[in-house]
């Protein structure tokens, strides 16, 4: 078993002081297995077995930007250097990272006398940098000292653009880049270090990925120690939780859903690859850059993201999206972090997405939504419960295989994402006076195509054999349809006639 300090004096680098836990409530104990999840992370000692790294490298090289993805057989392109890449770069610094051969890029140049971060997504230069370096998986995983910082000095802290269980972001001003960014702050004592250094590591350590909120290099406490934070790109629009709750309990359609799904599926089967698991999914934490096409979408807060397999202890803390396993749990009871918990979440989001309300409030039987929908999975009532109707078999199918409280049976990140990139979320819904259409089709030929009548974002603008696009086309229809009736049944009227005389 090894101590923190001993991992500390292995790593051979300048021991941080570590603050005197405070009697905090425990997500989970420091256990030997999670001290050594935390500072194997520092030292970027690979864990995985060889087949799993060459199975990282060309995932995170397939989804960086502006890199083009290759087949399985290549073997990785080697990356250059930053240290070669920025020899036509004068003046760019370099720093050497104490524990390892790395070199990693320092924007300490840009802001010298402070070296504080002041990045946006804007400055796509120095993200180029991080998202095409190979090894920065490995630097970014480097403990450095937390740096005491005066706020007032570095930043223009704004408005208060969320609040968590564990802090709270703000919106602010680099002063000398005048760069709007956003600061999340732990506040102290109740945060723990190794906590704050953990969500540090992991928001930096997946930044890279594109649809992950960029976390700027360095960890700093105000200069009053009032606080712990770490500063990342700031999102100027929504939440996914904003931009549903907006629709009024309408959903963001189908269309919508499916480009949300494309993003944060990448982000979560790329952390799922690494064998991650978020933990702490929500539409809260899936901010949409771009309020009207969700054209760029980024996952975000790493707080309880942890190894697959890493042992937590359970808080009494419910919310929509947790899985059944976890509503039937006690508090202090030991859990075991798998990625099912991931997926469930996916489920309750993509039904958010759609819906825009959510199915249960509670994944108990006492709740009497998921009660029913239990039922109907178990197939212990086969009456499918009504919320469900509008989807399409295909659908239904993603909620049995994520909302499952077999959790062995949950789906992976990546076969969510096939089915919802090629599958009809929606049924084809027939219109009341589809009716009409079909006695039209027999007599006119002249029966709207199927695609028109369906529910979704495909209901207007269909192509292809739709007659009555205007309301003046059907009424000729409809006269049309009066006079071959009529005439029909003149010629009936008239044949029972002389039948009758015969
Ligand atoms: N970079 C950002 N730009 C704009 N808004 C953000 C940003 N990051 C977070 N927010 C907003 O702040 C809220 C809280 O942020 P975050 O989830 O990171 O805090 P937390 O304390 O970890 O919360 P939780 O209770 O979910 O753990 C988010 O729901 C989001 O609305």
């Amino acid at each position: 078993m090894e101590t923190l300090g001993r991992v500390w004096n292995r790593l051979s680098i300048r021991r941080p002081t570590i603050a005197t836990p405070e009697p905090v409530e425990e997500e989970d104990d420091m256990t030997p297995e999670k001290t050594r999840e935390v500072f194997q992370m520092f030292n970027g000692t690979p864990t995985r077995r060889k087949s799993e790294s060459a199975h990282h490298h060309r995932a995170i090289l397939n989804q960086m930007e502006n890199h083009q993805p290759r087949n399985a057989t290549q073997s990785p392109k080697r990356q250059p250097r930053i240290s070669e890449s920025s020899m036509d770069t004068p003046g760019s610094s370099l720093r050497r990272n104490s524990t390892e051969t790395h070199v990693f890029a320092n924007r300490a140049h840009l802001h010298s006398d402070i070296n504080v971060p002041a990045c946006s997504s804007e400055d796509d230069r120095i993200s180029t940098i991080r998202r095409n370096s190979l090894f920065v998986k490995r630097g970014s995983v480097t403990m450095e000292p937390i740096k005491k910082v005066d706020l007032e000095a570095v930043y223009t802290v704004n408005k208060q653009l969320g609040t968590g269980r564990f802090g709270y972001i703000k919106l602010a001003e680099h002063k000398q880049s005048k760069h709007r960014i956003a600061i999340k702050f732990f506040p102290r004592p109740q945060t723990k270090q190794t906590d704050f250094v953990r969500e540090y590591n992991y928001s930096f350590f997946l930044s890279p990925h594109q649809n992950i909120i960029d976390t700027y290099e360095g960890m700093f406490q105000s200069s009053d120690d009032t606080a712990y934070f770490f500063v990342q790109e700031f999102c100027p629009r929504a939440s996914l939780r904003e931009a549903v709750e907006a629709t009024n309990q309408a959903g963001i359609g189908e269309a919508n859903t499916k480009k949300v799904f494309a993003a944060v599926l990448s982000a979560i089967e790329f952390m799922h690859d690494e064998n991650l698991v978020h933990r702490n999914l929500k539409a809260e934490n899936i901010l949409i850059f771009d309020a009207n096409d969700y054209s760029k979408v980024k996952v975000t807060d790493f707080g309880l993201t942890r190894k697959v397999d890493t042992t937590v202890k359970y808080l009494e803390y419910v919310n929509n999206y947790h899985a059944a396993e976890l509503c039937d749990t006690v508090v202090n009871e030991k859990l075991v972090v798998n990625k099912s918990t991931d997926i469930w979440a996916l489920g309750i989001i993509f039904f958010y997405c759609m819906k825009g309300k959510f199915p249960w409030q509670k994944a108990s039987i006492m709740c009497k939504p998921y009660w029913e929908w239990e039922q109907w999975l178990k197939r212990k009532n086969p009456a499918l419960p009504k919320k469900f109707n509008p989807f399409s078999e295909k659908a239904l199918k993603l909620f049995k295989k994520s909302l499952t409280p077999r959790f062995k049976d949950r789906w992976s990140a990546k076969d969510m994402r096939k089915c919802l990139v090629k599958e009809k979320l929606l049924k084809s819904v027939k219109k009341p006076d589809e009716d009409y259409y079909v006695m039209i089709d027999t007599s006119t030929k002249s029966r709207p195509s199927a695609a028109s009548t369906s529910n979704g974002e495909n209901q207007e603008g269909a192509a292809g054999g739709a007659p009555a696009t205007g309301e003046r086309k059907q009424k000729s229809t409809l006269q049309q349809w009066i006079s071959t009736t009529l005439t029909a049944m003149a010629e009936i009227s008239e044949q029972v006639v002389s039948a009758r005389d015969d």
